[in-house]
């Protein structure tokens, strides 16, 4: 069987994309054993992924060639800007880190690559390059999420953050996703390959720096 463009780019990119859906953060979110600290951490910086992530959201349903791919990408946005925000909120407040503590924390090297790379695709205005970086996102967050076993962690931020990223309406969104990277993927194919390659690279190095920054916490 011909593979697609988007498995063509995610075989090209297989040893990253492995890398981090492996990742050991991903292997203690799952087991429920992460430490709050290195949660926490990641969180703040996620935290700012998704205003990044919503303005290119934003241009994706700019740059769309269709009705019918603006409608599915609006519906995504009410569901990050309301049930996704509320859930860091409620995780910040559980894991006892306030808005004053957020402020003072300052952006990773990764959160600032992943901001500055989805204002690119954005600015661009080709939806083939905001696709690229969309199906790296969520793709990548449904693989890892997929590997979750019953029953899901008892904490509600870890069981929480899994469920978000697997779940019917989810699959559904990242099926949408590919679809529409293959459909107009091939005819800007160097521009979507370079962002998708990037993006890759950039959710391996976000789970780095999580797991680094709390070790740096910790040592003396
Ligand atoms: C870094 C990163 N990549 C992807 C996702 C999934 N939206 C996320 N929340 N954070």
């Amino acid at each position: 069987m011909t593979e697609t463009f988007f498995e063509t780019l995610r075989r090209e990119n297989g040893a990253n994309w492995s890398a981090a859906v492996t990742h050991r953060f991903v292997r203690e979110l799952l087991d429920g054993s992460i430490p709050d600290a290195v949660m926490a951490g990641y969180l703040v910086q996620d935290h700012r992924f998704l205003d990044a992530f919503l303005t290119l959201l934003g241009a994706a349903i700019a740059s769309a060639d269709r009705f019918e791919s603006r409608l599915v990408l609006g519906r995504f946005v009410g569901l990050v800007s309301g049930e996704e925000n509320d859930y860091f909120l409620r995780a910040f407040e559980a894991l006892g880190v306030s808005a004053g503590d957020r402020a003072a924390i300052p952006d990773a090297a990764a959160t600032t690559g992943f901001k500055a790379i989805m204002r690119e695709a954005a600015a661009s205005g080709s939806y083939a390059a905001a696709l690229a970086v969309l199906n790296v996102a969520e793709g990548l967050y449904l693989d890892w999420a997929m590997r979750a076993r019953d029953p899901l962690p008892e904490n509600f931020v870890h069981a929480e953050w899994i469920r978000l990223h697997d779940n019917p309406q989810f699959r559904e969104f990242v099926a949408f996703l590919r679809a529409e990277l293959d459909r107009v993927g091939p005819a800007a194919a160097d521009r979507a390959r370079d962002f998708f390659g990037r993006a890759v690279a950039l959710e391996v190095a976000f789970f780095d720096a999580a797991c680094q920054s709390a070790e740096a916490a910790v040592s003396p």
